[in-house]
């Protein structure tokens, strides 16, 4: 059994559509387990459904929601040619399920009704790409992933219950393989036991794809990307990358963790706790040799590992009472960026004050301040960029650095971290 992952960019157009289905049909001896996110930006256009219906803002929720259906409609019809199939019915469906929620009045947390619309994406994704397979001869099975993914009530970022979960794996996935060689779901959503969908973090298709590949016992996973295979950068921000053919499980684990938008960093362990090798390969040309990740990798020296996050924000924190910020005090502040989800990539601490880099995201950083600020005196700095580099050069560093005042750097003998104004 081997298990697929196509994303977003891989689904953008009919052309691609028809591109992923010729990548299936070179695999007729495989038991192929497929995991899809949903088309193109899709999650970002249901996002802006979602707030404007938080937001009050019916109509406007409305009519975003009818462009998604128009888009996927039309996708739909031009692989199918018609629009006689019975996926049109099920379309139908999921967006009425959409316009009933629409219709009601927000009761509970903003986080609850953004699952109950976005899940929709991957759903409408993986009913389109199924009936188009079976069209043209692709025989297979769609798969509600909500039916086997059990997770907790984490809305936007759930946890999988593993026990349930490979349960439900084990007594409804695996049977299906008896009658078909391939099954087709959703990657970034679930369920909870009360039947609510929930999403599992952003770019979460990757992470739900190995899920699946543990849980199967899966001989190997492989994410079709737009880039021949991981890369030492990403080849959007910077000239010059090259593609690293074997690298391991921990080198990437470090990448993703600082911030390489190209792998989900939950997608390591389920992979490495089976040993199942993961593979990188480019959709757009499936002969090129990629990459794959694994526990060992057979390689001298790897290339400069580069990561850039942008729209950083550097936070002040010092006590108003020139009281001590030590572990104490420490654990509290974590506490508190735990309980608001938010993720701290770089930190420094000092007698009476503890700075954090944190991403920019202003509705978490006004709760923070509010949640702080009887203790706490707190300033900030915007608009910088975190430069992470892996087996650094002094050279490369400052030919990236090019002159930008940094605001805070720290260096190991593998790894530097600089934040600097952009
Ligand atoms: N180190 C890297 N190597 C390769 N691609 C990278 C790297 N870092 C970031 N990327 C970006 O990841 C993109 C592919 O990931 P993504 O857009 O999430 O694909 P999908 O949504 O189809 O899964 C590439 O187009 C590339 O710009
Ligand atoms: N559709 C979801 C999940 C996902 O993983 O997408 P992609 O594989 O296109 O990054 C998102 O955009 O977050």
């Amino acid at each position: 059994m081997k298990v697929f992952k196509f994303g977003g960019a891989s689904l953008e157009s009919v052309e691609r559509i028809r591109q992923v289905g010729q990548i299936i049909q070179s695999f007729p001896e495989d038991k192929l387990l497929i995991v899809i996110s949903a088309m193109g930006k899709t999650t970002n256009e249901l996002e802006k459904v979602a707030q404007n219906y938080y937001l009050r803002k019916r109509e406007i929720a409305a009519q975003l929601l009818y462009n998604v259906e128009q888009q996927h409609m039309q996708v739909a019809e031009a692989l199918l040619g018609n629009r006689e199939n019975p996926l049109f019915t099920q379309l139908q469906q999921f967006f009425t399920e959409a316009e009933w929620t629409l219709g009601e009045k927000p009761m509970r947390a903003y986080d609850y009704y953004y699952d109950q619309l976005v899940s929709l994406g991957e759903l409408l994704s993986t009913a389109i790409v199924s009936a188009y397979f079976n069209s043209v001869g692709i025989h297979n099975t769609w798969l509600d992933v909500r039916d086997v993914f059990r997770t907790d009530d984490n809305f936007r970022d759930a946890n999988i219950d593993w026990d349930i979960t490979q349960r439900q794996v084990t007594e409804k996935v695996l049977p299906l393989f008896n009658n078909t060689s391939i099954v087709i779901s959703q990657g970034f959503i679930g369920s909870t036991d009360q039947n609510e969908s929930v999403t599992l973090g952003r770019e979460g298709s990757d992470y739900s794809a190995a899920v699946f590949a543990n849980m199967l016992d899966a001989e190997s996973q492989t994410i079709w990307k737009d880039v021949e295979g991981l890369k030492n950068a990403d080849p959007k921000l910077f000239p010059n990358t090259v593609n690293i053919p074997e690298i391991t499980y921990g080198e990437v684990i470090e990448m993703a963790f600082y911030g390489a938008q190209v792998i989900h960093p939950k997608t390591i362990k389920p992979l490495q706790n089976k040993q199942i090798p993961l593979y990188v390969k480019c959709f757009l040309d499936k002969n090129l040799p990629g990459t794959v990740i694994k526990e060992v990798a057979d390689i001298k020296q790897l290339p400069p590992i580069i990561v850039l996050k942008k729209n950083q924000v550097l936070l002040h924190i010092t006590s108003k009472d020139y009281s001590f910020i030590t572990e104490e005090k420490i654990s509290g502040i974590y506490e508190i960026f735990h309980g608001l989800k938010i993720k701290i990539n770089l930190m420094q601490n000092g007698a009476i004050s503890f700075s954090c880099c944190i991403d920019n995201n202003p509705e978490k950083i006004e709760l923070l301040i509010k949640t702080l600020h009887n203790d706490f005196k707190i300033n900030y700095n915007e608009g910088l960029e975190l430069l992470t580099v892996r087996y650094y050069q002094d050279s490369l560093l400052e030919e990236l650095s090019n002159g930008h005042p940094v605001l805070l750097e720290q260096r190991s003998p593998t790894t530097i971290q600089r934040l600097w104004k952009k």
